[in-house]
């Protein structure tokens, strides 16, 4: 049984101002590490219907602030802004940095990728999980939201997997674009090799 409960909701106009979104704090969750629900309202009144669209993004500094070229994070959560806007629903943005292993750890990471290494085995030879996340506590989000049923934006069948485990029931995966260019082709190859994410690479080209 999960003691989350949300704490404040305060409304933030985004995008200079076209985009309104109301992010919400949580009280009971005992790691401090202040996730945070995003709530869209939808623009259609044909939505009214949609199960939500909920996105569980793992926060990358150097993606979603600094546009960094080797993930495709920063990406990922415009794409999540503009469908959820539309459709109406949540992203739940989660402070795992670098699959939860941490932005230095992330960026030591790196450096052993730029010797050869790939994503998970730089993160083994460091000593860390390969993946650290826990997407438990964005189904307590959810509950503690009063959501249950949804639509997840995700190629991740892990994200899936762990949210059904924890009692989300999802409607459907919906897929999310495939942002490949040069310096994110091999991550992204990496992650459909290893961990199954369901990627098609001829679908966008940025
Ligand atoms: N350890 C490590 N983490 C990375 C690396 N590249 C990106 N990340 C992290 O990977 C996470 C990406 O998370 P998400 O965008 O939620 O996505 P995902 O698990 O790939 O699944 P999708 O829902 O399909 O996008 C972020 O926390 C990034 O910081 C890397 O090379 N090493
Ligand atoms: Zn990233």
């Amino acid at each position: 049984m999960s003691n989350l409960t949300v704490k404040r909701r305060v409304m933030i106009p985004m995008r200079a101002g076209d985009v309104m979104a109301e992010f919400i704090s949580f009280d009971g969750d005992d790691s401090g590490k202040e996730h945070i629900g995003i709530s869209f309202e939808g623009k259609k009144e044909s939505n009214d219907q949609l199960v939500p669209l909920v996105r569980l993004h793992s926060e990358c500094l150097t993606g979603d602030v600094f546009g960094s070229g080797r993930c495709d994070c920063g990406e990922q959560l415009d794409e999540a802004i503009d469908r959820i806007n539309e459709e109406g629903g949540y992203i739940l943005y989660l402070r795992q940095e670098g699959r939860g292993i941490g932005l230095y750890a992330k960026l030591d990471a790196y450096a052993l990728q730029d010797q050869g290494y790939d994503t998970y085995q730089a993160n083994e030879m460091l000593h860390l999980p390969e993946d650290d996340r826990d997407f438990g506590i964005a189904a307590d989000m959810l509950k503690a939201l009063g959501v249950t049923r949804i639509r997840l934006l995700t190629n991740n069948p892990d994200k899936a997997k762990q949210l059904e485990e924890h009692g989300i029931n999802i409607d459907k995966i919906v897929p999310t674009k495939v942002h490949v260019h040069k310096y994110n082709r091999q991550y992204l190859e990496t992650k459909a090799k290893r961990k199954f994410h369901t990627l098609t690479f001829d679908l966008v080209k940025d």
